[in-house]
């Protein structure tokens, strides 16, 4: 006989509270899910989600490998048989029925039959060409990725804090002298699959679809100097989140008011038919002076996640050499880790900026706390989606 009991009083509750929760309201959806989610943990026979947890690590592969098959594009039109999934990818019928058992399994393509697949939101969306790059990096880079136990235990279960060093986190599980981003650059496919998974929208929606793009950089001061840059994109890669920021500016800009700025081998790989007009694309390493001065916004999207702690403040001080006090806001963009009751994504994202970079999700008080080291006051925090905001500060004013 089982030994399982359901901890139904539990279960009873969550559902209880999930009634009261109105399911359209966005402000609550957050709520509607951690109930939905605390219901099924305490039903769940506590051996099987240990398990479960366990075997997670099957997942990645069999999407990798659909992915690779271009599964996800698949059903678009309608539902597929597994017959015709083997007959368009020439896969065996039988790999590829225990393939997408994993994979209907975490709902991401839905069986609406016996070997029936029908597309989800979710398969729409890790069909894209940005997708199955991410899947491509991951897929080569996972393995290394996975092997950060044993570093942490040979050295003391200390919190990685050394993004360059021989005997770095990123340096022992890729077997590298390179930093995560020199790596990158002597990796030129790995690099283009990087550079193109960071086009991708969550929920297919850009950042600045929810944050007040024109209102926070007109608010606060009387004249737009039309001969000052409005906005630099420090670390914007090959431009993707440039051009559809340009998008929210209600009138036309002049030349030179929109600067793209990046490693000089990631500006070498935009070519002329990716350049928008308007933009100035510019090589820069943001671990010297800003040279762009007096801009109204200098941008870091996913840039600080990106290192420890001192190499952010030495970011973040270069970035106020540009700065005009009074004047010049930065916006960053990225990751706000909550106090409590962090979301999935952005856990696990945490665990990746360990291991590439020796960094971190950081929550709010520990970013203003690097701001203030770096000479620089928060001036406002919005929340944009679920665990990512922008933090906008600018120069302290003097005493
Ligand atoms: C995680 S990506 C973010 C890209 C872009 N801001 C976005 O949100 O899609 C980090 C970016 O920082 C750039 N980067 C890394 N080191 C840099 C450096 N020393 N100077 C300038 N850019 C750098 C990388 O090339 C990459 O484009």
């Amino acid at each position: 006989m089982s030994d399982f009991i359901p901890r139904a009083d539990e279960a009873k509750a969550a559902l209880a509270h999930l009634n009261t929760i109105d399911l359209d309201d966005p402000e609550t959806h957050k709520d509607a899910i951690s109930h939905c989610q605390a219901t099924i943990t305490a039903l769940q026979k506590p051996g099987d989600l240990a398990l479960e947890s366990f075997t997670t690590f099957t997942i990645f592969p069999c999407l990798r490998t659909a992915s690779d098959l271009r599964i996800f594009e698949r059903p678009r039109d309608g539902p597929l048989t597994l017959q015709q999934l083997a007959e368009q990818t020439g896969a065996e019928t039988s790999l590829l029925a225990r393939l997408l058992r994993v994979i209907t399994g975490i709902g991401v393509i839905h069986e609406s039959g016996p070997e029936t697949y029908t597309a989800t939101p979710t398969s729409h969306i890790l069909g894209s060409p940005a997708f199955a790059a991410g899947f491509r990096m991951f897929g080569k880079i996972g393995p290394n990725l996975q092997s950060f136990p044993d570093y942490l235990q040979a050295t003391k279960y200390r919190n990685p804090s050394d993004s360059d060093s021989s005997s770095g986190i990123f340096q022992s599980c890729f077997h590298t002298d390179h930093s995560f981003f020199s790596w990158l650059a002597a990796n030129p496919s790995i690099a283009h699959d990087f550079n193109t998974f960071q086009t991708t929208k969550r929920n297919r929606q850009h950042w600045s679809e929810s944050y007040p793009v024109w209102a926070r950089i007109t608010e606060g001061v009387d004249t737009l100097h039309s001969d000052r840059p409005l906005l630099v994109d420090v670390g914007g890669s090959v431009g993707h989140g440039l051009r559809a920021v340009k998008a929210k500016f209600p009138h036309p800009l002049q030349t030179g008011q929109l600067i793209l700025q990046d490693q000089q081998s990631v500006i070498e790989t935009i070519q002329a038919d990716m350049r928008d007009p308007m933009i100035e694309y510019i090589p820069y390493d943001f671990f010297t002076p800003q040279m762009v001065k007096g801009a109204r916004v200098y941008l870091l999207k996913h840039i600080i996640h990106n290192w420890p702690d001192d190499k952010v403040v030495s970011i973040l001080r270069n970035v106020t050499c540009g700065m005009r006090r009074g004047y010049s806001k930065l916006w960053l963009f990225g990751g706000i880790m909550p106090e409590w009751q962090a979301p999935r994504i952005l856990s696990r994202m945490d665990i990746v900026m360990m291991v590439f970079m020796a960094a971190m999700e950081r929550t709010e008080r520990h970013i203003t706390e690097l701001l203030r080291r770096a000479g620089l006051v928060v001036t406002g925090v919005d929340i944009v989606m679920e665990g990512y905001g922008v933090i906008e500060a600018m120069l302290q004013v003097e005493a």
